[in-house]
């Protein structure tokens, strides 16, 4: 469990990934007025992230993507499946949430455009996937990709999905959350946050790191609460890491506000690029693992 072995196909993958095409999907998420669960551009934005990982998994007849449907909202979540090879019965979860909302209150036209939270975290898993088909890679447990609806309002997009998981008996054997990659708050680079998450798992993150990304420094910190979708499968028993951007107190300022946008968060996604990488680390290693 949680062997380190497959760097002949994961330090290559990480030397191709460039954040020249996490930037990109940031500012195509970003110009929407807003996503949040309950409006047009809302449900618009999960069809746009549809219709992204559709195209780019085209000709791979392992890969398929569906939304989830929730019966209470109109935005639907977006989740890619990789079907593993020899071990598909043992399913491995990334996940970032596609929604956003304005503290002042969230209409048709409000302004949220999110960029940080959590386009980064949709853009870095987007970019971990790219480099995952170039490489035409296969892993033996099955991979899923998935963009949560309607994180803002109490994680209910995701809260919908690991009940329907734990309800059909689905084996996860981790889930890692991106929630905010790219605001570079603190002296460390990535946060390994240690409440609803798995300690074991987490041990194991921070060894991806220093084994792939040696030259990052890492911090560790706590919500306190209930802070991402990474406890809406913590909740259901199922080991989960959440890295994250900074220390608690140094997080992005301008979240939930029209200021959250990519100038921001340092006209950059240097930082984003660490945890893209550190996620393509964590499919591949987790994700090559057979019975
Ligand atoms: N509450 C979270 C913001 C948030 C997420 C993680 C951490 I650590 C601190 C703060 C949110 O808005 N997620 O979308
Ligand atoms: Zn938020
Ligand atoms: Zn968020």
């Amino acid at each position: 469990a949680y062997a380190i072995g497959n760097q002949a196909i994961v330090t290559p993958m990480l030397a191709q990934m460039q954040d020249s095409n996490i930037v990109q999907t940031i500012v195509d998420m970003a110009a929407f007025d807003n996503r949040y669960y309950a409006t047009t551009n809302g449900a618009n934005a999960s069809n746009w992230l549809l219709k992204k990982w559709t195209d780019m998994t085209a000709g791979r007849s392992d890969i398929s993507v569906a939304q989830f449907s929730h019966p209470n909202w109109g935005q639907k979540s977006v989740i890619l499946t990789i079907k593993g090879s020899d071990n598909p019965a043992e399913v491995v979860v990334l996940g970032a949430h596609l929604d956003t909302i304005n503290m002042n209150g969230t209409y048709e036209t409000t302004i949220a455009p999110g960029a940080d939270d959590d386009a980064s975290g949709i853009a870095s898993l987007t970019e971990a996937l790219r480099v995952m088909l170039a490489n035409g890679y296969k892993p033996r447990r099955t991979i899923k990709i998935i963009g949560y609806a309607a994180e803002e309002v109490g994680l209910r997009g995701s809260q919908e999905i690991a009940q329907n998981f734990k309800d059909n008996n689905v084996n996860v054997v981790g889930v890692m959350q991106l929630d905010m990659t790219n605001y570079q708050g603190s002296s460390s680079d990535i946060y390994l946050y240690t409440d609803y998450t798995n300690s074991q798992q987490n041990d194991f993150v921070a060894k991806l790191i220093s084994t792939y990304l040696p030259t990052l420094s890492i911090g560790y910190d706590q919500c306190g609460y209930a802070c991402s979708d990474h406890a809406s499968w913590d909740a259901q028993g199922y080991p989960t890491s959440m890295p994250f951007e900074a220390a608690f107190s140094q997080y992005n300022p301008y979240i939930h506000t029209s200021d959250d946008t990519y100038a921001n968060s340092g006209s950059q996604a240097a930082h984003a690029l660490k945890f893209a990488r550190l996620a393509a680390a964590y499919a591949v290693e987790l994700g090559s693992e057979g019975s």
